[in-house]
């Protein structure tokens, strides 16, 4: 739709103040800061028949009852909780106060593998650990002195780690300490910034992450904490609601849907995922400008995907939460099991899990389940080689990387990043503004930074609506919009570019 087509559609549409474009966590977390803030008249618009995005669960298998138990999809821990007296995790906060039923998660719980069974190469994760404690310092150095940002790869190597190609044990254990987080490998992943958003969840909340088996799904505390502020069947949310176009301006933005209606507000706050930027699965009018564009495709989608199994009995060991496997051949290849047969999870599910990042989650993704089935056997089979394994009672495992309403799991800072390069992608254009996840600096990729970021656009434009300043710290106040850098510099000036820094020829030859 045109601009002048909009404004001719905007008598037809649907006024609202302000338009919540996806009811995930962010989505949530904005139109309960608009309700705080006194400010009713807003709407919700989403694109499937329930609250959540990327806490979504479904059915799997069977209980000793018969009916399906409920495994999660997406988002499956409270990551970095809380310390007395010191700031809580809202997640957290959220998940007490809705008896969201969770169990701490025991990394120390865990068992080695490789291709002949059973092999103790724990200490290595010990070795890791310590030299990560040196790098987390070097990459806090990079931070406050503006050093260029290099990759996690190459911070880890100064730090002393740097497994050999052919060592498959310390590649697992790399892949257990850093893909399983990022989903994607240290060499695609930004040194400074993948280091400090570690830091900011298990340094300032806590490092224990819990993990959530709650039969009612995870998504529960953002429905409940929803229904604090929305009536049952609100009609302020709009459920099946597929937006395909998003025309803005400074006076409003216009918001069209599959089914030919359309919603004209003051303000919108977009929260679709990186992922569904990046694949324009929804156009914008007018097109981005240069620096938006750029930041969107700056940042990288990761994948990450669970594969559920169920068996008729539990035949891997009983009290271990962990099981990582080193295959021979393929760093990442089905290398974290999960039980969630486990003490203090669901004893008597015999269900465990297998997770896959980055392009091996792509090739799983793309694979038929019993493709995918027969793989996963065939390690299991390896991991366990004197047992007789049975078929699984039950498989699954969803895709995310071609979801329509996610097209990735979330979000990564790739190397040679910086903030202004961040604050970009965050920036509003015109009365269109950003949240969600991946538009948090700080915990960027976690459930709590999509809460912080939609409180954060919600209470911005509250305040703009109102004509005052959004107190944003206790200490600082912001007035109107966003900043935004319209050109990003690298460290090399032109004047570089000379005999003196090996570069003798000129940089500008034309192409014939
Ligand atoms: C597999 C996986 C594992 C994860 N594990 C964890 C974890 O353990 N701990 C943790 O803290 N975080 C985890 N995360 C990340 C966490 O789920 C996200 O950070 C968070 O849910 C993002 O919330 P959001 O509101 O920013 O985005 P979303 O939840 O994606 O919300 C955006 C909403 O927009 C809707 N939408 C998209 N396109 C359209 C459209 N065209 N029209 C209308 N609506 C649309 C979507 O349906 C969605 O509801 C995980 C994510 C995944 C996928």
């Amino acid at each position: 739709a045109s601009v002048s087509q909009a404004r001719d559609d905007n008598a037809k549409c649907k006024k609202t103040t302000v338009a919540i474009l996806g009811g995930g966590m962010a989505g949530v977390a904005a139109a309960q800061a608009l309700s705080n803030s006194s400010i009713h008249d807003f709407v919700i618009i989403e694109y499937r028949d329930t609250l959540g995005g990327r806490v979504a669960h479904t059915d799997f298998g069977k209980a000793p009852n018969g009916k399906p138990y409920t495994v999660e999809l997406g988002a499956n821990w409270v990551q970095g909780l809380g310390s007395p007296g010191g700031p809580e995790n809202p997640v957290w906060t959220f998940a007490k106060k809705w008896n969201l039923k969770n169990t701490y998660s025991d990394y120390s719980s865990i068992l080695t593998y490789n291709e002949t069974g059973y092999v103790d190469y724990s200490s290595l994760l010990d070795e890791f650990e310590n030299l990560y404690n040196d790098a987390s310092e070097a990459a806090g150095v990079l931070l406050t002195q503006n050093g260029q940002d290099q990759t996690a790869r190459t911070g880890f190597a100064l730090a002393g780690w740097r497994p050999k190609i052919d060592d498959m044990a310390r590649q697992a254990v790399e892949w257990w300490e850093w893909d399983w987080e990022d989903a994607y490998a240290p060499d695609e992943s930004s040194f400074i910034f993948g280091v400090a958003g570690e830091n900011l969840t298990f340094n300032q909340f806590s490092d224990e992450n819990n993990f959530v088996w709650d039969q009612r799904g995870y998504s529960r505390i953002i429905i409940k904490e929803a229904s604090t502020f929305l009536k049952d069947n609100d009609p302020r949310v709009q459920f099946n609601s597929i937006v395909t176009n998003v025309t803005y301006s400074d006076d409003g933005v216009t918001i069209y849907k599959e089914d030919g209606s359309c919603v004209s507000a003051a303000y919108a706050i977009c929260t679709f995922s990186l992922g569904v930027l990046q694949n324009n699965a929804v156009s914008f009018s007018p097109k981005f400008p240069d620096w938006k564009k750029t930041a969107i495709e700056k940042f990288t989608m990761g994948t990450y995907t669970k594969i559920f199994l169920q068996f008729n009995e539990t035949f891997w060991p009983r009290d271990t939460q962990y099981f990582l496997y080193a295959d021979p051949t393929t760093r990442g290849y089905y290398p974290v099991w999960q039980s969630l047969s486990a003490p203090g999870f669901i004893p008597e599910s015999n269900i465990i899990f297998v997770t896959v990042v980055s392009q091996e989650a792509y090739r799983v993704e793309r694979q038929s389940d019993e493709q995918t089935k027969e793989e996963v056997m065939a390690v299991l089979r390896q991991m366990y080689p004197d047992l007789d394994i049975p078929e699984p009672t039950a498989f699954m495992y969803p895709r995310w990387s071609t979801t329509p309403w996610a097209h990735g799991s979330y979000s990564n800072w790739p190397p040679s990043t910086t903030l202004e390069m961040h604050e970009n992608l965050r920036a509003n254009v015109d009365r269109l503004w950003f949240a969600g996840e991946a538009t948090s600096a700080e915990y960027f990729g976690f459930l709590h930074g999509a809460w912080f970021e939609g409180r954060d656009a919600a209470e911005q434009i509250a305040a703009l609506l109102g004509d005052k300043c959004a107190n944003i710290s206790d200490t600082s106040e912001d007035c109107g919009n966003r900043r935004y850098y319209e050109k990003l510099y690298g460290s090399s000036p032109l004047a570089d570019y000379s005999v003196f820094d090996g570069w003798s020829v000129s940089s500008f030859y034309e192409s014939s």
